[in-house]
């Protein structure tokens, strides 16, 4: 098992991932009740306005420069092959929860699941009222479950792009391990309405794509926690303020951290065609969803079809506080469901 770091502003909080959705509770825990190995309380901690957003530490070369600050692009980290392998290994993994349906895709949460919360907007259907807004969850644990080995195989390729998940508390620099991932299925012409990811999950998460393409549009949000309006904050560093769409190819990896992830929210609209510009046009990696003509010139209006099913794998770490009483509650509801082992 993975040692559960308590890291500033990495604390159970908001989850705007799953969040919308009750995913965590009702339909994440996964099969075999023996999995469970802590129930921690998390504190609900916002990160602090006076750090600066910690950026993931990755090459330049991956900055996608016409996107807030800091937001990756790393085509083909997996290829073809390895993706369609991933796909079948999501489809076929018994160590797994269930999906849960929701309205414009389907989820599941493999690993570290954020149980006894109340979102805010737990009702997605309320959409698009919600647009935009952060999840004020009154989370009361986190039970962790291993993740499969597949996965871990998943975080191994994703880690050797230099990304981590937090700091060792000694400040020893050393690559930290994500823990729970959140399984996002979107059939053609379905999506994820805009949310931030909160802090939860605070400061990276890291998407890996498989199947079809997506886009993740961002837009900078419009009800900022009121320390994002204190003058004395550093001035933004953002590069632009403007909305901007974020073309995701199978077999890529998109790391949103700083700006991008605290104060931009993210959506990816429910259509069947996507159109340009897109902010990481120059980085895609061509082939079958290329843009480029054969002189090389990126064609960053054309319009672009969804063609398959997509499959992406959220990676994050959660960490909190061991809830006892939280961990009595959740066990006594595996065993409801599952029976006793
Ligand atoms: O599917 C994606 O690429 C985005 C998923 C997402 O934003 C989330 O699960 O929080
Ligand atoms: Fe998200």
């Amino acid at each position: 098992m993975l040692s559960a770091r308590h890291t500033p502003g990495n604390d159970c909080g908001t989850s705007d991932g799953d969040h919308d959705d009750g995913n965590h509770e009702s339909a994440s825990a996964p099969e075999t009740p023996t999995a469970v190995l802590a129930v921690f309380r998390c504190a609900a901690q916002p990160p602090s306005p006076q750090s600066s957003p910690r950026q993931a530490k990755l090459s330049a070369r991956y900055l996608v420069r016409a996107a807030p600050r800091s937001l990756h692009y790393i085509p083909a980290l997996f290829t073809p092959t390895e993706s369609a392998a991933l796909l079948q290994k999501v489809y076929a993994c018994k160590a797994c929860p269930p999906w849960t349906s929701l309205r414009s895709r389907r989820a599941k949460t493999v690993g570290a699941v954020v149980v006894g919360a109340k979102y805010e907007n737990e009702n997605e259907n309320e959409h698009p009222a919600e647009r935009g807004r952060e999840n004020k969850e009154t989370t009361r644990g986190v039970i962790r479950y291993p993740f499969p080995p597949w996965l871990e195989t998943v975080v191994d390729r994703v880690m050797q792009t230099g990304v981590s998940w937090g700091e060792q508390a000694d400040g020893e620099e050393q690559a930290v391990r994500p823990n729970s991932c959140l399984v996002n299925e979107y059939a053609v012409g379905q999506g994820i309405f805009a949310h931030r990811d909160g802090p939860a999950f605070h400061p990276l998460v890291a998407t890996v794509s498989l199947g079809g393409t997506g886009v993740l549009e961002l837009e900078k949000a419009e009800k900022l926690d009121d320390d994002d309006t204190d003058n004395s904050r550093e001035p933004t560093q953002s590069s632009i303020l403007s909305p901007c769409s974020v073309f995701l190819e199978p077999g890529s990896l998109l790391v949103l951290s700083g700006e991008a992830y605290e104060s931009w929210t993210h959506a990816m609209p429910p259509r069947e065609e996507d159109f340009g510009p897109f902010a990481n046009a120059g980085a895609l990696s061509g082939g079958d969803h290329g843009n480029a003509d054969s002189d090389g010139v990126w064609h960053q209006r054309r319009r672009r079809r969804r063609e398959a099913t997509r499959v992406s794998l959220t990676l994050r770490r959660v960490a909190g506080e061991v809830n006892r009483d939280a961990a009595a509650d959740v066990l006594a509801k595996i065993k409801g469901r599952f029976g006793r082992r």
